[in-house]
């Protein structure tokens, strides 16, 4: 495999999607700036709930926002015809969302699987990338069909499945839930080989921290945005276009929404926040 092509830019600008359930809007994203390099590898992190899986759908083109612009090299995807999104999904885009397992051929083997169901409708015959995820995870020679293997073959076979056709952008949620601690790294070291040597652009979801560590970068969402940023140790809370920033979890249960704070700026790159205490408050 050679790094011969360039990972998509990705870019969200205010993007917000509220579902609408029987009568009641749910807000699962409230203005998410986001922007990812090409060839970038990021974990987006949070708790549940937190819009992680409405954020990569939206960026998938599964799902239109509610407003916002999905600028995916430059063109909003947001603003795509249904036609653009199949050519976009089709030409550009790696799959490997929640439930991906069950989007394979059972019956088949996982070599025949990436053969149906990957490809991006451009490759023929063996796939070069998806054959080197394969022979990474000990299945280049695997005949049983893919309803008869383990759960770590399975996730195997679905990521190989989702680089068939050297995709520009690799879009994955949870790939590592129920592996086990072999199999979860083995699956990551695949993941990282595999679009480092096509220059794929990945963004993850995952609830788990040793995961995330595996990505470049590291995007925790809260409450329907992006709340901080960073690599490994080193967290920045990520101001939003309001101006608004988001207090560090740990602080959330003694700083309530509502609690007033003076804010000082004690020089132009540091301020100061300070909570007012109810004995401070006005009668
Ligand atoms: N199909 C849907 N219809 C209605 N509401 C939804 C739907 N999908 C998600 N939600 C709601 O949107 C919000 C964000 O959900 P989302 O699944 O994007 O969060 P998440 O961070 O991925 O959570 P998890 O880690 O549990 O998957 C939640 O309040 C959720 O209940």
């Amino acid at each position: 495999m050679t790094g011969t092509q360039q990972g998509a830019a990705v870019r969200t600008v205010g993007v917000v999607h509220v579902y609408r359930v029987a009568g009641t809007d749910v807000a699962a994203l409230r203005g998410v700036d986001l922007a990812v390099a090409p060839g970038e590898r990021v974990a987006l992190l949070g708790p549940s709930g937190s819009g992680k899986s409405t954020l990569l759908s939206v960026v998938a083109g599964l799902r239109r926002p509610s407003a916002g612009s999905v600028l995916v090299d430059g063109r909003d995807i947001a603003r795509y015809t249904e036609a653009q999104l199949y050519g976009y999904r089709s030409e550009s885009l790696g799959l490997m969302m929640q439930g991906a397992v069950s989007n394979l051929l059972p019956y088949a083997s996982p070599r025949e699987n990436v053969a149906f169901v990957g490809g991006r409708g451009r490759s023929r015959g063996r796939d070069p990338v998806a054959e080197e995820a394969l022979a990474a995870a000990g299945l280049a020679d695997e005949r049983r069909p893919v309803g008869v293997l383990g759960r770590a073959d399975q996730q195997a076979t679905a990521l190989a499945v989702a680089m068939a056709g050297s995709p520009r952008l690799l879009l994955v949620d949870e790939p590592t839930s129920q592996l086990d601690d072999d199999a979860r790294e083995s699956l990551l070291d695949t993941l990282v080989q595999t679009t480092t040597a096509v220059g794929t652009t990945l963004l993850m979801v995952t609830h788990d921290e040793q995961v995330a560590h595996r990505m470049q970068r590291m995007v925790r969402m809260r409450d329907g945005r992006v709340g901080a940023e960073g690599q490994r140790h080193e967290q920045y809370a990520v101001i939003g276009a309001d101006g608004s920033v988001q207090l560090p979890e740990e602080l959330l249960a003694s700083w309530p929404a509502g609690s007033t704070v003076s804010v000082q700026a004690s020089s132009p790159d540091e301020i100061s926040i300070r909570r007012r205490l109810p004995a401070e408050e006005a009668p």
